[in-house]
């Protein structure tokens, strides 16, 4: 299996956004998750499309991976896609017409995913799977970094696993699976054991002294798999 490290910038130095996307792809990172909250539908507030319009010359060609934890979605959709997301993922409780936002994000030339929260039962994924080019399951509940996993998540990953091969099986296309929260050198083996492939990190690679380091500790875990 492919493994993909998407080191959030939330827990970057936000006085200096570009450098440290730089840093982190020359690092060795793959992609670059970008983490939109807007005060409602979670508390935090974050960045919006011109920081990522800003930062996306300092990406090359990494997938910058925009986290919408935002209500309503549609109209952000389309400002972010312009401003240069690759792949956009929202909460299915924040979009009234789910099938309709994923096509919105698809027609944008964009990749689609929904972003299950801890509490987000697996079912909202049923009739849309076919849209989909990624699930990603909060492994925290959504709105801080730096908050501990949430062990539960591992029985979730392995029934989205399932989920997502029985639907590959059936003739359906591949899907990522990306875990986000408290994901650490110390248990994203146990992660990918459980099914996941793509995962976000913020606090372990942006709050360590050597980014390389930590990227080269967590693909030695993932080799072990
Ligand atoms: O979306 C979120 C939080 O809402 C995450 O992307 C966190 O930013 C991950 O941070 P760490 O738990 O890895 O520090």
């Amino acid at each position: 299996m492919t493994f993909r490290i998407s080191p959030s910038l939330l827990s970057a130095d936000f006085a200096k956004l570009g450098e440290e996307v730089s840093n982190v792809l020359a690092a060795g990172a793959d992609w670059i998750h970008f983490d939109v909250m807007d005060n409602h539908y979670v508390p935090n507030l974050t960045f919006g499309p011109m920081i990522l319009e800003a930062i996306k010359p300092y990406a090359g060609n990494a997938v910058m991976d925009v986290h919408l934890m935002v209500e309503p979605v549609d109209a952000l959709i389309s400002s972010f896609a312009k401003a240069g997301a690759n792949m956009i993922t929202f909460h299915p409780e924040a979009s009234r017409h789910v099938d309709r936002s994923l096509s919105l994000i698809k027609d944008l030339g964009c990749q689609a995913g929904l972003v299950l929260n801890p509490a987000t039962p697996l079912n909202v994924l049923e009739h849309v799977m076919d849209k989909l080019d990624m699930i990603l399951l909060m492994s925290v509940n959504p709105g801080f970094g730096g908050q501990s996993f949430i062990p539960e998540t591992l029985n979730k990953t392995s029934a989205a696993r399932a989920r997502i091969d029985a639907h590959v099986a059936a003739g359906g296309q591949n899907i990522l699976l990306e875990i986000d929260g408290g994901v650490k050198v110390d248990n994203i083996r146990e992660i990918a054991q459980a099914g996941a492939d793509t995962f976000v990190a913020g606090s372990a690679i942006f709050n360590a002294p050597d980014y390389a380091a930590v990227i080269a500790h967590m693909r030695a875990e993932l080799a072990r798999v």
